[in-house]
């Protein structure tokens, strides 16, 4: 197989994300040159890497990595992109397909197609919804972290936690303010009560099937979407009694669609689209 270096770019409504193949590239991904890739004054820019490899126990497998340098168990738009990839690129003809990720197997299904063939809508199974403090992590005795008061700077926030697959910390409010994301956003992730850091979300609940939402990323700050937070604000929604089990997450970026069974078992469903591919130069390899 030519090692040629080749990537793509992608987004899900504008969570953007690079693709590449491990059979293709004739580099070593370190931290130094992750956060120089997405960089965008001097990489190519973007919310995360993906990285395919074949599997022992899925159709594939897939590395995820912050634009920090880290690793992620599980991202929603990084899979739909990813799973985009896949199709559109030839590795699988089936519609239907299973990923292997650091936070277990997801199953994939291309719903819908655009006008060029190409995978368009995608619904991702994410898994299970876990509110066990210890598998989260949350630094604490309890056995769950749901509407706890913490503290964090001049400021007391009510949090609630949930892993599905990543971690996420969830807090209700009544309006939803950018620059008060953005203050404590950073914060909340590097909070001591967190051990392996955690994404944030600001959740304004506005029907039984609607919430808007803020979000700051582990590992990758202020991002237009995400799609485990998604999962991860409406399955604390769900525990709460604040909506119903299907429910259309809205962010900056756009809409998705989630859906929780009786279980917890998580469905995620939205768009995705390419924006460009290429060859990673050498010059900004070396
Ligand atoms: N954008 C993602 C989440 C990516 C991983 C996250 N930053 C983490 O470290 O857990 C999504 O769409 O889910």
């Amino acid at each position: 197989m030519e090692k040629n270096n080749f990537f793509v770019k992608s987004h899900g409504l504008g969570n953007d994300y690079i693709v590449l193949d491990s059979d293709k590239i004739d580099f070593e991904l370190t931290q130094d040159l992750i956060k120089k890739i997405c960089d965008v004054h001097y990489g190519i820019g973007s919310d995360g890497i993906l990285v395919k490899y074949n599997s022992d126990v899925a159709d594939f497998k897939l590395r995820i990595f912050n634009p920090d340098g880290s690793e992620a168990e599980k991202s929603g738009n990084g899979l739909r992109i990813f799973c985009k990839f896949l199709y559109d690129y030839g590795y699988i003809d089936k519609e239907e397909f299973t990923v292997e990720t650091k936070g277990g197997i997801v199953k994939a299904k291309i719903e819908e197609k655009n006008r060029f063939g190409k995978a368009k809508i995608i619904t991702v199974d994410m898994g299970k919804a876990i509110f066990n403090a210890k598998q989260i992590p949350v630094n604490t005795d309890k056995e769950e972290f749901m509407s706890e008061k913490i503290t964090v700077g001049d400021k007391e926030f009510e949090v609630s936690c949930v892993s599905v697959g990543n971690p996420h910390c969830v807090i209700i409010k009544e309006n939803l303010d950018e620059e008060e994301i953005k203050k404590y956003g950073p914060m909340i992730e590097n909070h001591p009560l967190f051990p392996n850091r955690i994404n944030v979300q600001f959740v304004k609940p506005i029907s039984r099937n609607e919430a808007q939402i803020l979000i700051w990323e582990r590992g990758a700050g202020f991002t237009y979407a995400s799609g485990s937070s998604s999962c991860g604000v409406a399955s604390v929604l769900v525990k709460k009694g604040l909506t119903d089990r299907e429910i259309k997450i809205k962010m900056i970026g756009g809409e998705l669609k989630i859906s929780i069974d009786e279980d917890w078992n998580i469905k995620m469903t939205g768009e995705v689209q390419e924006i460009c591919s290429g060859y990673i130069s050498r010059e900004l390899l070396e």
